[in-house]
């Protein structure tokens, strides 16, 4: 068959699929109607019977089950028209672009050949008889990812299943048109990449399942690691991979898995706004996440956490030895050891009150936990002192039922709570005034003493922050002086804040004495920018999921925090202190995201940079200004950043500190469009955005202006983590403007940057 004709049979099949998606969409459009009409009339139903009037003792049995009855009903209409909504925008999905792959296959013995369409939802045909296009994750369509043509294995609930792969083809379609269709030997071709790469960068993070590369497919497909370690070069699609990572275990774990069980730490809040669109138009819930600030904050409720940023703005120069201590495996196993030998005595325990007077006190809490027998772990004897404290509580409470300040207090409640104070009671079930008058006082009673009953349940009979001081205090490494930073912390604590350093060794320590915080509920696990999280933290994390298997990626090289590490070093630190069993280590070399010129001149500033290999897309040459004075400086960026505001939707120029930002954004502002953006921030815009490096983590920007690529501002390598990060945010342009002469890190490759 001549190309042309092909074309035109594969247009055909595209036509059909499309007319069978289209009158999906109409059944499913009137199937989502029929539901939602129904939710409608028994929400109305539900609503007219839960306002029934409730005071009515005699009304409200009745009334209670029925209500639980419609309840339920609502819940499974809801969830009946989410899931029809759900198939509707999955077939609207499909309807311009049904598929962008074909297998054919023959297995052994078979004398036909089974051509195979894979798009990114499976769909049947009318009569559900056929499969007219495989989900991309079904195990079949691996073969597309990863099999060169010849014979292939893919898996199969019975084993693996060898079959021959006799055909490729990759599809383009747009508007139901194909615009490009080619066979191809090897792995997804170059020629779609191009295309999808050379594009404008867009606001949020695109799905890549068309052009998926072969080392990606491995991470997104791998399910038996506990520990998986993504290493890669920047823009190697590392954050790109893990979320059709996290599409393929939802699709391939439907009934054991959910969105919900699954956390991705993220860098920066802009970042989980630029990828959240990602799994949606996969047809998947997006998975939680979290910065690791935020989730420090959660923990450490009623403190201000120092953040990542802010140490970093604060810190001039290399970090301090104690800094460097707290971060390290070796103070978490010092952690433990302090745990394990703490006694009676030297628990900080303190009172717990009721109204500003002693409920229990600190003695009587101290000698409670002395009851338990030694050889109790430490958790094991605060749980059994918790048990302790509220058999107590319970007592107080029976007592205090008949006590006459609850008695009193009873006499002036309002009607209404009273009422409530029956609860499943009523006012004549009791035999005498004094059985309901002893009833309501326990239920007052309990009310009251709630207080005194949380403060034990969380542990607050503990001062976890004064007992991480004596931690600290008893501490005795060779060659570090800790009272400076004792005193910072205590100062710290005074404000009711927490530096970053202390964060994870100050937490590992609550946990392992009170047995809490762990959540075993958790099945995966996302950390983004590895290289940002101390040691101390990710043996933390993994500490409190336990049950989650991990996925860990970044790039030691985009060091902002500390110096550029070896690949190798980083790894072997981690895979050594997360002590998991089955670990994998995938790294990726090849980077997409900048054109050729930016990748070369970007690696140039790395030890380790021949690694890395360009994708190959061209354009031009970094761009490298250097200024005698501030005025011209000042007249440089504005023209520059006016030049390529010309030419592009984004423009980022990127600084080294929130200072910095702020100084630009002021010389910048004039002009239309320019935003600077900070921690704070959410969604990240178009235009022309101003922002320390740290915030861009993770994102990508048409072009970007390295604000100030000087001498003074990076004198050495320890800076060429921070300007390496920056450069390789940028798609298409790069320019590094410097007041008087260039950095040293840029400053060697000249031939890498074309000169102003
Ligand atoms: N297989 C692919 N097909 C199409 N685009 C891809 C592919 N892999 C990566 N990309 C694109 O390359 C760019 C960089 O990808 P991504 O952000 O995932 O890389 P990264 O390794 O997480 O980068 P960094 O560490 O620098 O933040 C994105 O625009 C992404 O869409």
């Amino acid at each position: 068959m001549t190309e042309n004709n092909e074309r035109q049979q594969e247009q055909k099949r595209v036509d059909f699929v499309i007319e069978q998606i289209d009158d999906q969409i109409n059944e499913a459009k009137a199937a989502v109607e029929t539901a939602h009409n129904e939710t409608r009339a028994v929400e109305k139903n539900y609503s007219a019977n839960a306002s029934v009037n409730l005071y009515e003792i005699d009304d409200a049995m009745d009334t209670n089950v029925q209500i639980q009855q419609q309840r339920q009903l609502v819940a499974r209409t809801v969830e009946n028209e989410t899931i029809l909504k759900r198939q509707l925008t999955t077939l609207q999905e499909l309807q311009g672009s049904p598929y962008f792959g074909r297998i054919d296959i023959k297995d052994d013995g078979d004398f036909e050949t089974e051509s195979l369409y894979i798009g990114v939802a499976s769909l049947m045909d009318n009569d559900q008889t056929d499969f007219l296009i495989y989900d991309w994750r079904a195990p079949i369509s691996g073969i597309y990812y990863n099999g060169s043509l010849g014979k292939v294995e893919y898996p199969t609930p019975n084993g693996p299943q060898k079959t021959e792969l006799t055909k490729k083809r990759q599809f383009t379609i747009n508007d139901g048109k194909i615009t490009n269709m080619f066979d191809t030997n090897d792995t997804v071709g170059d020629e779609m990449l191009q295309a999808a790469l050379g594009s404008q960068n867009d606001q949020l993070m695109q799905n890549i399942v068309a052009t998926i590369q072969k080392e990606q497919n491995d991470i997104i497909r791998d399910t038996t690691s506990d520990l998986l370690l993504v290493h890669g070069a920047a823009g190697s699609g590392k954050t790109s991979a893990i979320l059709q990572r996290i599409a393929y275990l939802l699709y391939h774990s439907r009934a054991s898995l959910n969105a919900d069980q699954i956390v991705l730490f993220s860098p920066n809040r802009l970042f989980s706004h630029y990828i959240s669109e990602v799994l949606p138009s996969l047809g998947e819930r997006n998975m939680r996440q979290v910065t690791f600030a935020e989730f420090l904050t959660r923990r450490f409720e009623g403190l201000t956490v120092e953040t990542l940023f802010e140490q970093y703005e604060a810190q001039h120069g290399t970090p301090s030895a104690v800094q460097k201590y707290l971060e390290s495996p070796q103070v978490m196993q010092q952690v433990e050891a302090y745990t394990a030998q703490l006694t009676a005595e030297n628990i900080e325990f303190i009172e717990i009150q009721f109204e500003g007077q002693p409920f229990f006190h600190e003695s009587h809490i101290r000698q409670t936990f002395a009851t338990n027998p030694e050889n109790m772990s430490i958790a094991d004897k605060i749980l059994a002192t918790k048990n302790a404290l509220i058999k107590e509580l319970k007592l107080r409470i029976k007592e205090a039922a008949t006590a006459t300040w609850i008695q009193d207090e009873l006499e002036q409640l309002p009607t209404d709570q009273l009422h409530d104070l029956y609860g499943d009671r009523q006012s004549d079930d009791f035999d005498s005034e004094d059985e309901q008058l002893e009833y309501l006082g326990k239920r007052w009673a309990t009310n009251r003493l709630r207080v005194v009953y949380d403060a034990i349940y969380n542990n607050h009979f503990i001062d976890s922050y004064s007992q991480y001081r004596e931690f600290l205090d008893q501490l005795n490494v060779a060659g570090i002086d800790f009272s400076q930073a004792i005193s910072d912390y205590d100062h710290a604590i005074e404000f009711h804040q927490m530096p970053f350093e202390h964060c994870a060794p100050a937490l590992y320590l609550r946990d392992l004495i009170t047995g809490s915080g762990q959540n075993r509920q958790l099945e995966y696990v996302f950390i983004d920018e590895m290289q940002d999280y101390s040691v101390a933290a990710l043996i933390y994390l993994k500490h409190i999921f336990p049950k989650a298997k991990f996925t860990v990626l970044g790039d030691s090289e985009q060091a902002l925090y500390s110096d550029i590490e070896e690949p190798e070093v980083l790894l072997s630190r981690l895979s050594q202190s997360l002590n998991a069993k089955r670990t994998n280590l995938i790294s990726l070399n090849r980077s997409y995201r900048s054109t050729t010129e930016i990748t070369n001149f970007a690696k140039s500033m790395l030890p380790d940079g021949e690694k890395i290999i360009p994708f190959s897309r061209h354009g031009e040459l970094p761009k490298a200004i250097e200024t005698r004075d501030e005025v011209a400086f000042n007249q440089q960026l504005s023209q520059e950043v006016s030049r390529l505001a010309g030419k592009y939707d984004t423009i980022a120029i990127l600084t080294r500190t929130m200072d910095q930002a702020n100084q630009a954004y002021r010389q910048l502002r004039h002009l239309q469009g320019t935003k600077l953006l900070t921690a704070n921030d959410r969604v990240l815009p178009t235009g022309i955005l101003v922002m320390p490096i740290y915030l861009a983590k993770g994102l990508e920007f048409d072009a970007v202006i390295a604000y100030d690529a000087s001498k003074n501002n990076y004198p050495n390598a320890h800076t060429a983590g921070i300007l390496y990060t920056i450069s390789s945010r940028a798609m298409h342009e790069l320019t590094l403007i410097s007041l008087g002469s260039l950095s040293p890190i840029v400053a060697n490759h000249r031939s890498l940057i074309s000169e102003q």
